[in-house]
């Protein structure tokens, strides 16, 4: 299938990721750190390097300390998804990088141990953080209907990638049940379907309006339900999918009018199902996971044979897609274990818990499930996994490490990344976020940067002619 290239252009999206990363210090012996003292030495080159623990990075990504103490790594904006894929990998490596920093810096102050950062969205302790997506929405489509639309399908997308989690007993059915493997590590924290706040109340969707764009044309959908995601073909099939169902809305291709009675309710019903049956109830009848999924992949397949294919991978996001619901269906995992993250997560449990004779609520078992969402290469289970071929990956190996040094090359990101590469060449101050570009010392000079889609930008070579010249 070819890619229509009439619809290239009105089809275009921006994408974006943030993740809020786990920190931990491990100490054998000794009073492992705080999270709020591992951070301090964690952004301490940070810090040095920008003045301030909230930064635009090289790339054109942010990377931040938000409340709480989670490093948050904000992709720059996308409009490919091996762009978001690769931009978001970068994050791992920049933090990497910054974890052995850190560790060099304790050890000068006499201070022990490791510091371990995770891909994921629980900690023992109970508290949540997140991964949540960003999507360029035009203004034309009406929001309520959309945001309408799409519940029923993020309600139940966590079946095709969630990251997967080993519940404690007590989580499912609320206050009893046993321990078991869910899909999902976020479910049991959504609080809201669709709502203005993302951390008080824990939407699925947060509707704050901030389009980081010219207001008039666009806005940006944030999702917050997502799990972080691991594998290259997890992200592929989350953000492929997402995006197809937003084009069809766009589009006001026919979905049928869903509509889940109890959105929170559904989120947690369903990430404790491995086998996509339990039936969730709908404004009218009832509906399984797998069958609301069912409908929505024939939904796709219908608009993209009518359509063409928008871009190069759409026929390998509908296959996986398919893949992913007939596992399900049949209970036979293993032909996906090698791309989406809840399986390959649940076969390396199972094994484990096999070889070991071990219940799922063994601390042990519990101690895998973190050790699989560690980012440190050669001790992350989940990147040890990788390393031997087990998990297949997407993208050329050095996809990852060439997007820590540049911006995806099709947005808005390269001008903020060559803003920032210019004037820390000048040794001049600077002050940047998604859509301003100012140098301190001249204000009244700032750029306004409202295209997303702008990859050059005549004003800010302007402006580096005219203060070099005046300098
Ligand atoms: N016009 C746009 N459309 C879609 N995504 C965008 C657009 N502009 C920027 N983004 C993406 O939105 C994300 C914004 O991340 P950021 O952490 O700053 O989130 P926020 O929602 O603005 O604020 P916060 O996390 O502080 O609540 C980034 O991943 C960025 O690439
Ligand atoms: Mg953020």
């Amino acid at each position: 299938m070819g890619v229509a290239p009439a619809d290239a252009e009105r089809s275009r999206r921006i994408f974006g990721l943030e993740t809020e990363y786990g920190v931990q210090h491990w100490n054998p012996g000794a009073r492992p750190l705080s999270a709020e003292e591992v951070v301090r030495y964690l952004f301490r080159p940070v810090v040095e390097w920008g003045r301030s623990s909230n930064v635009f990075v090289r790339n054109g990504s942010r990377l931040y300390l938000d409340v709480g103490s989670h490093p948050e790594y904000a992709t720059a904006e996308c409009s490919t998804l091996e762009e978001l894929i690769a931009s978001d990998a970068a994050g791992d490596l920049i933090l990497q990088d910054l974890i052995a920093q850190a560790e060099d810096h304790m050890a000068a102050d006499g201070i022990g141990g490791r510091i371990y950062l995770y891909r994921n969205n629980a900690d023992s302790s109970g508290s949540s953080y997140g991964s949540h997506e960003n999507y360029l929405l035009r203004r034309r489509t009406e929001y309520r209907r959309l945001t309408e639309a799409l519940v029923p399908f993020l309600v139940s997308r966590q079946i095709l990638v969630g990251a997967g989690r080993v519940v404690p007993a007590g989580t499912w059915p609320e206050g009893s049940g046993t321990a078991h493997f869910a899909f999902s590590q976020r479910a049991d924290f959504v609080q809201d379907g669709v709502s203005s706040s993302t951390t008080r109340s824990r939407p699925i969707i947060n509707t704050r309006d901030e389009p980081h764009a010219d207001a008039s044309e666009y806005r940006r959908l944030h999702v917050i339900v997502g799990d972080t995601s691991l594998s290259e073909h997890t992200h592929l099939l989350r953000f492929g999918a997402t995006d197809l169902l937003l084009r069809m809305i766009e589009a006001g291709f026919p979905l049928g009018d869903r509509v889940v009675a109890q959105p929170t309710r559904a989120v947690r019903q369903i990430s404790h199902d491995l086998t996509g049956t339990a039936r969730i109830a709908l404004r009218e009848g009832d509906a399984s996971a797998l069958e609301l999924q069912e409908h929505y992949l024939g939904r796709a397949r219908a608009f993209v044979d009518r359509e063409g294919a928008h871009h190069e991978r759409v026929e390998e996001i509908l296959e996986l897609w398919g893949a992913v619901l007939e596992a399900v269906r049949s209970q036979d995992f293993t032909p996906i274990e090698d791309r989406i993250d809840w399986a390959i997560k649940r076969r390396v449990l199972e094994d484990y818990r096999a070889r070991h004779d071990l219940a799922w609520d063994s601390p042990r078992v519990a101690q895998l499930d973190l050790a699989f969402h560690d980012i440190t290469e050669g001790r992350g289970l989940f990147r040890i996994l990788r390393e031997r071929g087990t998990v297949r990956r997407l993208l050329p190996e050095d996809a990852a490490r060439d997007a820590v040094g540049a911006a995806p090359p099709t947005t808005r990101a390269r001008v903020r990344a060559d803003f920032i590469a210019r004037a820390r060449e000048r040794g001049m101050d600077y002050a940047v976020d998604w859509t301003t570009l100012k140098l301190t010392d001249h204000p009244l000079h700032a750029i306004s940067a409202k295209d997303p889609f702008e990859t050059s930008s005549a004003a800010v070579d302007r402006l580096f002619e005219r203060v070099g010249a005046a300098g």
